[in-house]
């Protein structure tokens, strides 16, 4: 894992622990033994501590954490660096990130390749760097720029930590050689003015107006987060306290996050997110066997902010888009809209006004079908219309050729329903975008009883390309992110006819975590659509809807939202939904009074007497009814595995990383207990047959220990 290498007079460890170098404990164990024997051998002078591969060490090894912990710790390595004799010079490529900088901070030197980047994402795992990251950095670039690096956790490019005094050299040839020439160029020098720990924080003087400025900037942007603060306490710590002391500071509020939830969370989304994308058919085709189409050409069909949004996500990363639109009026609202929203990317530098310039040559607006004969991708994005969309369908099958995929992004249609429409059913798959679609990072894809493996690699991989999270799921009703969420909107309005408000619901839901609740989402995306959506379904099944209402199909109904269309309150857009808003298009959100008496009236006019909800039983009503929903998507193959539902409700549906998502949020509250609670509200409200206890959640309930979450799917749903 580490090898001891001399050459002449200078002694070079070269970690080994491909990926990525990670600090595992056979690096740590060589690391120690490696500047032991160097400062025990006289022909040395000097130590280069390097990586093998693409990268100095990215951090300790995260696998490790929640495990039974194995000396030597980082901190004893390091301290046994710092103590070295002879003079310790880490030379730094790749990403030098966590525990590899507290490695190279523990050096006397640090030389890196010019393209190299270091910073410490360990606030991104819900930790802190704990081998003396936070009280070695601030002496180093001072209060204000270690606060700013440590909480965000992004990455810093050589030339700028070289700027903040993190690095003293840039190397731009041979890294290997010329840290031994820079080691020669060292021996002998006084090392004490290189040991951190025996320098003082320049700035220390001014420390609690530094941490109060970065405390007040944390908790609004990483609202509801130990970590973060955490690591300002021990940043500050480095500025009032001696080494020693500062040190000891750090270990124990490193110790706090270790065992935190937040952190245990957030170490499971780390791997969710890597394992996500990884697809695998029920048939046994996955990513590892199956090679994706290369897509060049894709054709948007509908030119709403949604088809709109689409073609940028394509337009943007080079793959020229042709926009098709009905109404050459609409069409052409859509290319300026297209090119406003590009200009807006490039007032954030976000782009270059050349890469808007280039992304808009390769856009096309049509007004006819027949153009997209020859693209090798469409991607269907017109009201959500079962019967619209078949049209649209068959009229593709006709003019695409036969190797293009037709996708449809719809939200919860059956997509067989769709390919049955045409003679190409393994090339109709899902591509489900989330509004707004050149911002929200998730893709939902979706494949049907017939979509062909390679139709379902091509989709993932196009994914990627555009720069999403992508996440495969079988079709059902709603797929996973709308099928599960539908339970948390159901609940949140049957507690508004059951006594709680709008706002009631969404602050316990967002202080909970969660970006926006339920009501406020809906003002933001408009009640008219899913009012639209109502009306069809109700008239497709031959139903009339009224305020009376309370059942359809033998299930709960509440007219409530249907009464704020009526009074033309649609969110946000018209001024007024289930807040009150200055004006249209207004953000700020007000508690409406008059929405209190629409509420008010609607439950004297059912005979429903209010009560108090208390915030436990929001979050139950709304999380645990998607959880068991979640469940029954498991059991039932929708998804293969919980990290998928839960990428899924981080990027598309705004649950706070840091709680993992629903599933692993489960995990954490209990199954048994989530069972319980879902028995018993199934009991309270029987006219809600979602509160049906999933199979796999009661048998998994059933056992005397939790099942590890790695485990739900593999050993229970075979045995349902
Ligand atoms: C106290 C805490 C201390 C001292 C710490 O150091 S905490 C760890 C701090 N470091 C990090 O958080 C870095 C995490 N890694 C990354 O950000 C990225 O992996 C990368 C920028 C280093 C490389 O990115 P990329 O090239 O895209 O590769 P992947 O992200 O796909 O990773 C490749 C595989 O390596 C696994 N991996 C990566 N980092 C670690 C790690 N620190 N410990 C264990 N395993 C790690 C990653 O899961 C991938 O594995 P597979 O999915 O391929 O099995």
């Amino acid at each position: 894992m580490v090898d001891y290498i001399v050459d002449g007079n200078i002694a070079v460890l070269e970690i080994n622990n491909p990926p990525v170098n990670a600090l595992s404990i056979h690096v740590r164990e060589g690391l120690l033994t490696g500047i032991q024997k160097a400062n025990q051998d006289g022909s040395v002078q000097a130590i280069v501590i390097i990586g093998k591969g693409s990268t100095f060490p990215s951090g300790a090894d995260i696998r490790e954490f929640g495990k039974p912990p194995k000396e030597p710790w980082l901190t004893a390595v390091g301290e046994a660096i710092e103590a070295s004799e002879k003079p310790v010079i880490s030379a730094l490529h790749g990403t030098a990130l966590g525990g590899g900088l507290e490695v190279a901070l523990f050096s006397h030197y640090r030389i890196a390749d010019e393209r190299s980047r270091v910073g410490f994402p360990e606030v991104k795992l819900g930790l802190l760097p704990g081998a003396q990251g936070t009280i070695r950095l601030p002496r180093l670039t001072g209060l204000a720029v270690a606060m700013r690096i440590i909480t965000s956790g992004d990455h810093i490019n050589a030339p700028e930590a070289l700027k903040y005094g993190i690095l003293d050299k840039l190397i731009s040839g041979n890294l290997l050689q010329e840290a031994k020439t820079f080691a020669k160029s060292v021996i002998g020098k006084p090392l004490d003015n290189r040991r951190l720990s025996k320098i003082a924080v320049r700035d220390a003087a001014t420390v609690d107006k530094h941490f109060d400025e970065a405390l007040a900037e944390v908790k609004r942007k990483y609202k509801g987060m130990i970590a973060p603060v955490n690591c300002l306490k021990s940043i500050r710590g480095s500025a009032k306290l001696p080494f020693v002391e500062a040190a000891r500071l750090e270990a124990a509020l490193f110790r706090e996050l270790l065992t935190s939830a937040q952190s245990a969370a957030l170490r499971y989304s780390f791997f969710a997110d890597r394992s996500a994308p990884r697809w695998k058919l029920p048939s046994g085709a996955s990513i590892e066997n199956t090679k994706p189409d290369i897509i060049k050409s894709v054709a948007v069909i509908g030119a709403g902010t949604m088809g709109s949004a689409i073609a940028i996500c394509f337009i943007r990363v080079g793959i020229p888009v042709l926009l098709v639109e009905q109404n050459d009026k609409l069409l052409q609202n859509a290319l300026k809209n297209i090119g406003q929203i590009l200009q807006g990317s490039v007032k954030l530098n976000r782009i270059t006004a050349d890469q808007r310039k280039q992304s808009l040559q390769i856009l096309r607006g049509e007004t006819s079908l027949d153009i997209v004969s020859d693209v090798d991708l469409v991607v269907e994005a017109v009201f959500e219309n079962l019967k619209l969309k078949q049209e649209i369908f068959a009229r593709l099958d006709k003019i695409c050729k036969p190797s293009a995929l037709l996708c449809s992004n719809t939200s919860t249609l059956d997509i067989d329903k769709i390919a049955v429409a045409t003679n190409r059913p393994g090339k109709v798959a899902g591509m489900h975008f989330f509004a707004p679609a050149h911002i929200m990072k998730l893709l939902e894809n979706v494949y049907g009883t017939h979509t062909s493996p390679s139709t379902v690699a091509t989709i993932m991989d196009i994914g990627k390309r555009i720069g999403k999270v992508s996440v495969l799921v079988r079709t059902c009703d709603g797929f996973v992110a709308n099928r599960m969420n539908r339970m948390v909107g159901n609940e949140a309005v049957f507690m508004l006819e059951e006594g709680a408000l709008p706002q009631d619901v969404d602050r316990v839901l967002e202080d909970f975590g969660m970006a926006m609740g339920p009501f406020r989402v809906t003002d933001l995306s408009g009640s008219d659509v899913g009012w639209r959506i109502r009306q069809e379904r109700a008239k497709e099944q031959g139903i009339q809807l009224t305020y009376e209402t309370r059942f359809v199909n033998g299930e709960r109904y509440s007219s409530l939202p249907d009464r704020l269309y009526e009074l033309g309150r649609y969110g946000q857009k018209t001024g007024k939904g289930w807040y009150r808003y200055e004006k249209p298009f207004a953000r700020t959100a007000y508690p409406d009074p008059e929405i209190t008496d629409v509420i008010n009236s609607h439950c004297r006019s059912l005979g429903i007497e209010r009560r108090v909800i208390p915030p436990q039983e929001i979050i139950e009503r709304c999380l645990f009814a998607a959880i068991n929903e979640g469940f029954k998507v498991l059991e039932e193959g929708v998804a293969e595995k919980p990290e998928n539902i839960d990428i899924i409700w981080q990027y598309g549906l705004g649950f706070p990383r840091y709680r993992g998502g629903p599933m692993f949020y489960a995990s954490q509250v209990g199954l048994k207990t989530i069972y319980e609670r879902v028995c018993y509200y199934y009991d309270a409200f029987p006219h809600s047959s979602y509160w049906a206890p999933s199979d796999l959640l009661r048998k998994l309930a059933s056992h005397s220990t939790e099942v590890p979450i790695d485990q739900w799917t593999s050993k229970e749903r075979s045995r349902l």
